[in-house]
């Protein structure tokens, strides 16, 4: 039985979690961390602080705020636990952070837990190789109205993935409020939408002479977020120390 704790328990990914583990073989949540414990009622106890922790975890699932992050390494690495962190909103700086401290721990981080925007994203770094310059490329992402960050890490991560095939000679524009001036080929446009319940929307555009090839992937509930923390858990815990990506994880899916 591989145990549980969940950072941010109380939050809409934390419920989505706690809900789906409940249903899955050979995993358990033991602990929840969260600012506010009093506000939700789980059959797990919940801490305010990650270091009144009384449980012996095998690892911690990160689903909450990008200000988390210095308490979460110190107490993964001073514990020796491993890390599935899927918070979003980390600056450069956090996730120099996160490598410094997977040399120490196995780390699994993620700004999307889901199969299909990993594969978008390997979709998209090929279009762009294809197509070199010739098209214009834009990123559209949508979420829901209580989502804190924008744009979303997914949304980088993609565009990541796209400069990648530039040598990371590409611009990121976010939005174009206040510009003045003709939109330049060595941009990637970010846009953020935000309304209603979307659990998460990213679309691709690149746009030519008279066509437009576009990719988009729709998470259609949050589960698929949940499933992938969940199988990123069963892998974290049996890796020597490290930083890895889902993408390691379907590898390892398929050849097991
Ligand atoms: N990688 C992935 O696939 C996915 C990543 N995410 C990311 O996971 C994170 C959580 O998402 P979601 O559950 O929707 O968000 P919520 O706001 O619903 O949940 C976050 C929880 O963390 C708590 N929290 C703890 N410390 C802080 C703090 N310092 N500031 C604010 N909140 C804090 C919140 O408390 P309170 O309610 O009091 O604010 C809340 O209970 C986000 O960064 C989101 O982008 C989400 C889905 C998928
Ligand atoms: O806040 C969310 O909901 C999501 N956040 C992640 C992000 O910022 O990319 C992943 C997913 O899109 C849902």
């Amino acid at each position: 039985m591989i145990n549980i704790a969940i950072n941010g328990c109380n939050g809409k990914m934390g419920l989505v979690l706690t809900n789906m583990i409940k249903e899955s073989e050979g995993i358990k949540v033991i602990s929840g961390i969260d600012r506010n414990p009093g506000k939700s009622n789980r059959e797990y106890p919940i801490y305010k602080e990650i270091w009144d922790i009384k449980e012996k975890i095998d690892a911690i699932i990160d689903f909450s705020h990008y200000s988390n992050l210095n308490n979460l390494l110190d107490y993964g690495t001073k514990n020796n636990i491993p890390l599935v962190i899927a918070t979003s909103g980390f600056i450069q700086k956090d996730e120099k952070l996160i490598e410094e401290a997977s040399k120490k721990i196995p780390i699994l981080y993620s700004k999307n837990m889901s199969l299909g925007i990993n594969i978008l994203v390997e979709l998209a770094k090929n279009i762009s190789n294809i197509l070199g310059e010739n098209f214009d490329i834009e990123i559209i992402e949508k979420h829901h109205n209580t989502k804190v960050d924008a744009p979303s890490g997914t949304a980088c991560m993609i565009a990541d993935g796209i400069n990648k095939s530039f040598n990371n000679t590409k611009n990121y524009v976010f939005g174009r409020k206040g510009h003045k001036q003709l939109r330049t080929k060595n941009e990637i446009g970010i846009h953020s939408i935000r309304g209603g319940t979307m659990s998460g929307e990213h679309t691709v555009l690149f746009s030519g002479l008279d066509e437009i090839i576009e990719i988009k992937h729709t998470a259609i509930t949050k589960n698929i977020f949940a499933l992938g923390a969940i199988k990123g858990a069963k892998f974290v815990i049996n890796k020597k120390n490290g930083l890895y990506s889902m993408l390691d994880i379907f590898n390892f899916i398929e050849s097991n």
